[in-house]
């Protein structure tokens, strides 16, 4: 095993190998889930109907392959989230950030998934989204608003961790295709 994991990883950084992952688009409805995997998928802006039926896409990005699993944000539907646990390897979670009037409702559900055990060593990429629009918070009150300055450190590689879990904030725009490569960047080096 440890020959293969060593090949695999040998194979990863020459980008040969495509490494596999599986992951989740959380946060809540309106955040821009399947608006992002529409986009990192065949590179469409279309307008979704809010998803009430989780949808998978396999994406390749970089040397990575992800299966990426869109979970309606709808609160009946957040309810599921917890069926997509097991063996998660990465949660991408979306927030609106010029929603301010949701931010404490968006910041309970990462507390909710800051706080499951079996999800202590998941990677969290938390995309402040849609910068485009007028009225976007800045990363800084944004990470405020989350509370995940507060209890944040780094370790040796320089990557922030809350409690020992690598978590990293990155202001996006969907729409314009700016900010979510960093994100995914990050997630990769992670994955092995
Ligand atoms: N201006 C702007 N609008 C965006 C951006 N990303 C998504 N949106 C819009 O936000 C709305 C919600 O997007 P969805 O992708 O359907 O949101 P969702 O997170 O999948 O929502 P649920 O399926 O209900 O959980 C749509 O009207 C999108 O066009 C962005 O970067 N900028
Ligand atoms: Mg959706």
């Amino acid at each position: 095993m440890f020959i293969v994991n060593m090949v695999k990883s040998l194979l990863g950084n020459l980008g040969i190998w495509k490494k596999n992952a599986k992951i989740l688009f959380l946060g809540l409805d309106n955040a821009g889930k399947t608006t992002l995997l529409r986009r990192l998928k065949d590179d469409r802006m279309v307008q979704h109907e809010p998803t009430l039926h989780p949808h998978a896409e396999e994406l390749v990005l970089g040397n990575v392959r992800f299966k990426a699993f869109d979970l309606g944000g709808h609160p009946i539907v957040r309810k599921t989230w917890k069926n997509y646990f097991p063996t998660v390897d990465g949660i991408i979670y979306l927030v609106d950030s010029t929603d301010q009037n949701r931010l404490k409702e968006s910041r309970y559900e990462l507390e909710q998934i800051l706080n499951t055990a079996e999800l202590a060593q998941v990677p969290i990429v938390i995309f402040g989204n849609k910068i485009d629009k007028p009225g976007a918070m800045p990363e800084e009150e944004l990470r405020q608003a989350l509370g995940i300055n507060a209890k944040q450190q780094i370790n040796k590689k320089n990557i922030k961790e809350i409690d020992g879990r690598p978590v990293d904030v990155f202001m996006c725009s969907v729409a314009n295709k700016v900010g979510y490569a960093e994100g995914f960047k990050w997630l990769s080096q992670l994955l092995n």
